[in-house]
């Protein structure tokens, strides 16, 4: 096991971001799905250590990380994380950048440090932009260098909070079979279901601060098997439809309209019906 929460939870205030949570992570690549606000965030800083819980217990490859401040740098030392935002000094390389963190990573001496960020440069596509400043790359080629710095020393734990915002369909690509072909444990935060069915041995789907279906890509889609159509007209009751570029109109959920066939339902049909399952049957606002 690679990491652990037991009991965790997370209040700011009188908002509960995190209800009391027990969760085991394995290698693999772990997806967190879920609306604007869920606790998605919340889950990735906990995890990375650098937001205390409230409550409850976080252990990172064997070190308690809440026990004590020796345990946290332990634990620190086996994770790459790359925040939603990374606020870049701009006017550095991406080189320098990398090199930078990589010393307070610890990287003491300097040609294997500097062979480490070039490894990471290659990685993300960026090898032959480490001499350029910040300041003039793209956008996505920020979103990668932010990713790259995670990747320094090939951590256990490797937390990305929506790591594909922001690239384009063949970086995205790029970066599933970079993820897909890591050892250890890989915990992604994302609004993108196709990066879920791409990639993701388990899938997390987190609402109001609770995990409400934690299992496999399969099992996911198999809970909305025969709920989802296509015909000329929609669904009484669906939960959403929309006029598919055939003239049909593709509804998920409800009761079954005359003429309408069945369709194999995708990740995002079975993460918007989970939703709107548990918002009927929960009273729980969205
Ligand atoms: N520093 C903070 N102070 C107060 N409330 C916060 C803070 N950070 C997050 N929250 C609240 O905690 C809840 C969970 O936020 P979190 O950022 O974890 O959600 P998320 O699922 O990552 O959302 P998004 O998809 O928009 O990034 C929200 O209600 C949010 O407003």
């Amino acid at each position: 096991m690679t990491a652990s929460l037991d009991g965790v939870s997370k209040q700011y205030g009188r908002t509960v971001a995190l209800w009391p949570t027990t969760l085991s992570l394995r290698p693999g690549v772990v997806g967190l799905l879920g609306p604007n606000g869920a606790g998605k965030t919340t889950i990735l800083r906990l995890l990375s250590t650098s937001l205390p819980p409230s409550t409850g217990r976080i252990t990172v490859v064997g070190f308690d990380a809440t026990e004590s401040h020796a345990n946290r740098i332990e634990a620190r030392r086996r994770i790459g994380y790359c925040p939603q935002e990374v606020d870049f000094p701009r006017g550095m390389t991406g080189f320098g950048f990398l090199d930078y963190v990589a010393v307070l990573k610890e990287w003491q001496d300097r040609a294997p440090r500097h062979a480490e960020v070039e490894r990471v440069l290659d990685l993300v596509h960026l090898g032959d932009r480490g001499a350029i400043k910040i300041s003039k790359l793209s956008g996505g080629q920020r979103r990668r260098l932010a990713i790259a710095q995670a990747l320094l020393g090939s951590p256990d734990l490797l937390i990305l909070d929506e790591p594909t915002t922001g690239l384009d369909p063949e970086q995205r690509a790029s970066l599933r079979g970079l993820l897909s072909g890591l050892a250890g444990t890989v915990v992604i935060s994302t609004h993108q279901t196709e990066d879920v069915s791409a990639l993701c041995d388990r899938v997390l789907v987190i609402d109001t601060g609770r995990i409400c279906f934690d299992g496999t890509v399969p099992e996911l889609l198999a809970t909305a098997v025969g709920r989802v159509h296509v015909g000329p007209s929609a669904n009484a009751g669906a939960a959403q439809t929309w006029k598919t570029g055939t003239g049909l109109i593709r509804s998920v959920g409800g009761q079954p309209a005359p003429d309408s066939s069945a369709l194999d339902p995708s990740v995002e049909d079975a993460y918007l019906l989970l939703r709107t399952d548990r918002h009927t049957s929960q009273g729980v606002t969205p």
